[in-house]
């Protein structure tokens, strides 16, 4: 049986799915938070874990470098990848919105909006009608309304602490966000028996 290629996001998500993947008997030794290593073997189950960061994994699969990756809808979207998704694992949960300084958006026929996803700006505003310019940032997106460099902002929120501390509010909701599965369309095709068996353990996992 040859080896399956798995790419796992690093950051806030890595510790769940690899506490995900113990509980259906996929161990990594040597595997701990803090390692700076980047491969790791599950030998007895023949999958090799790559760490990347997680805005990369759509593209490791998409590209055939992995076979599978586990990864946030929020980069699968933003990625555009032409992968197939296949399980929800139900980790790291939270939610694309708009927000600002206001209770709704300000009729202009043109708006700024700050984000680490003008992809998904983008898609959400033209359901709309609304034109916008997107403004790419990389992180820190709550300031962008505060200090003019945009009108509103997409992005992530979780508990709500980083928009209520910077005094903006929720104008609307995008979408739900969780941590999926994902898969390459050729390996699904030529690894299909280990690919399904992944995922099928993968789903009893999560029962
Ligand atoms: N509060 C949150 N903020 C951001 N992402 C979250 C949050 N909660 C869950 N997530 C999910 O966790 C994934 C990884 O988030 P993390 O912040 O570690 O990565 P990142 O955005 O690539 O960070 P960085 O650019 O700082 O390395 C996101 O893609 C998203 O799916
Ligand atoms: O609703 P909350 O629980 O406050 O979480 C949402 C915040 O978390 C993310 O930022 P992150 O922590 O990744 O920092 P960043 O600004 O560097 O992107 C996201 O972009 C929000 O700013």
């Amino acid at each position: 049986m040859s080896y399956i290629t798995l790419a796992l996001a690093k950051g806030r998500t890595a510790k769940s799915s690899i506490s995900l993947l113990k509980n259906i008997d996929i161990h990594f030794p040597g595997f701990h938070e803090e390692s700076r290593k980047l491969v790791f073997y599950d030998k007895e189950e023949k999958i090799k874990l790559v760490f990347v960061k997680a805005v990369d994994v759509p593209t490791y699969v998409e590209k055939g470098a992995a076979d599978i990756g586990i990864v946030g809808k929020d980069n699968i979207l933003e990625s555009q990848a032409d992968v197939y998704e296949m399980l929800d694992l139900k980790l790291g949960k939270c939610k694309f919105v708009v927000a600002g300084k206001s209770q709704q958006l300000e009729e202009k026929q043109k708006l700024t909006i700050a984000s680490k996803y003008p992809v998904i700006a983008i898609k959400h505003f033209q359901k709309k009608g609304q034109s916008i310019e997107t403004v790419k940032l990389n992180g820190s997106v709550e300031l962008a309304p505060l200090i003019g460099l945009a009108d509103y902002i997409v992005d992530i929120v979780e508990t709500g602490n980083t928009i209520n501390e910077n005094g903006l509010t929720i104008i609307e909701e995008i979408e739900d966000i969780s941590t999926r599965l994902i898969v390459n369309k050729a390996s699904f095709a030529t690894k299909s028996e280990n690919i399904r068996q992944f995922i099928n353990s993968l789903k009893s996992g999560l029962e």
